[in-house]
Formats: structure tokens, C-alpha cells, sequence
């Protein structure tokens, strides 16, 4: 479980730390920084030291607060995402944004297996869209509207799922986000924000998820 912050680490240790022992996953809450570079970085270490300790993770979980699009995600609710795209990676030309994967490398997308984030959503009553990830919060109406533009199914966005996705697939683990919204996205208005909220929303989030990451894999339904 990768978090930008300690508040947001430890809002999901103290759902998983609840949990009964049958429905307890074995899972790490490690904080990794704020934004993409940060988030990577973090991750990989994780990742590269549970392999050499002979612990493979066989899951990451990317997770925190973010900014919901609006009306899809209001203040308080709870996104799964079915895609974590770096909404920023790429160029600015005279016609418009070029996310890289246009200019000829990289990706722009990560995608999550699909049944699991079914099963999540299901269980904490979430809903699933594209979390785009950001290296600036958006602070205006017209940023919202162009980010929406180009991504119709957008109804979240955060700072670290995709650099953590990122560090995922150059492990081969599969990687899912979960993102209980403190603000909505959109002109900058600190007043808005509902942080204790949203950190309240991702506890119960991973109260009711523990047992769908406590259950293998081969497990699921597909
Ligand atoms: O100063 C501002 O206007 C501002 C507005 C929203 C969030 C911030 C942060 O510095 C929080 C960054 C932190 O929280 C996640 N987060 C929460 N809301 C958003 C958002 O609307 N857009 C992007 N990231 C958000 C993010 O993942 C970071 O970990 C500042």
C-alpha cells in the first residue's frame, strides 16, 4: 500500500490493523512522498526490497486523497480506478496537448485487473472511472474543463497513482488506486477542502476492501 503522507498511511493501517485476523491482508502501508517522482521512487524501493528479503508483493495499492470531477465525484465519496493515466506526460504544441505515447515512447496508462476493481468498488461503494494523475493540482475552471476535454472518463484526480503504477509494471504486479475525494477539481478555493473527511472516507474504504485484498487472486471471480 503505497501513500503519499503519513495522515493518509495511517487512515489505511488503522482499517487493516482492525480488521479480524481471517480477513486481515498481509499487507505493508509504506508513505512515499507527495507526487509522481516521489511516488515511484518509494514504490520500487518497496518493491525491490521485499523481492530481495524473498517476499514478492503480489499486489500495490495505490491510495490517498485526491480531487474529484464534478458532478461524477463529490466531497466525501470514495473512486476506484479502471485506468491511472499521467495526465500531464507529454508536450504542448500549437494544436494542442501531445500526451508521449504521440511523440513515439512511454505510456500514459496503467489499467488495473479488471475483476478487482469490480470487487473493490462492490465493496466499499465506490465508483470507478479514470484517476488521472497530476505534478500540478488544478486551480482553475478552465484546467478542469480542458482536463475533462481530454478525458471524458475522468473522475478523479491525485498526484501519485501513475508513478506508482509505474514502479508496479516494471515489477510485474498489478496495481489498483483508491481515492476518497477531499476537494472538488476545479477553481483553487482551500475552504472547500475536506481533508479529515476524506481521510474518515479512506478508513471505512479499507474497512470494508480488507477482505477483498485478504483473498488470493485465483480466488476471484473473473
Ligand atoms: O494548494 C492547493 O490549492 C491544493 C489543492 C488541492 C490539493 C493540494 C495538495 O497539495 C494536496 C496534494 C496531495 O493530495 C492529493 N490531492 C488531493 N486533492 C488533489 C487535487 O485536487 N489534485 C491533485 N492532487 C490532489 C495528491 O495526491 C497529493 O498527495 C493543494
Amino acid at each position: 500500500m503505497a501513500t503519499a503522507v503519513a495522515a493518509e498511511r495511517d487512515a489505511v493501517a488503522r482499517a487493516i490493523d482492525a480488521a479480524p485476523p481471517e480477513f486481515r491482508p498481509a499487507l505493508d502501508c509504506v508513505a512515499v512522498g507527495v507526487g509522481p517522482a516521489a511516488a515511484a521512487a518509494g514504490t520500487a524501493t518497496a518493491l525491490t526490497t521485499a523481492a530481495l528479503r524473498g517476499e514478492p508483493y503480489g499486489l500495490v495499492v495505490s491510495a490517498g486523497i485526491g480531487g474529484g470531477f464534478q458532478p461524477a465525484a463529490p466531497v466525501g465519496s470514495l473512486v476506484v480506478a479502471d485506468a491511472i493515466v499521467a495526465a500531464d506526460l507529454g508536450a504542448e504544441t500549437g494544436e494542442g496537448f501531445l500526451p508521449v505515447t504521440e511523440l513515439g515512447f512511454g505510456t500514459v496508462t496503467h489499467t488495473p485487473p479488471a475483476a478487482l476493481v469490480r470487487a473493490a468498488a462492490a465493496a466499499c461503494g465506490a465508483r470507478t472511472g479514470t484517476v488521472l494523475t497530476v505534478s500540478t493540482v488544478t486551480g482553475t475552471a478552465r484546467r478542469a474543463a480542458e482536463l475533462s476535454g481530454r478525458h471524458p472518463g475522468a473522475v478523479a484526480e491525485a498526484m501519485e497513482g501513475f508513478g506508482v503504477a509505474e514502479a508496479a509494471a516494471a515489477h510485474g504486479v498489478p496495481v489498483l488506486e483508491v481515492r476518497a475525494v477531499s476537494n472538488p477539481v476545479g477553481p483553487r478555493d482551500r475552504a472547500a477542502w475536506r481533508i479529515g473527511d476524506a481521510l474518515a472516507a479512506l478508513t471505512g474504504a479499507f474497512t470494508r476492501l480488507a477482505p477483498v485484498l485478504a483473498t488470493e487472486p485465483d480466488e476471484e471471480s473473473p
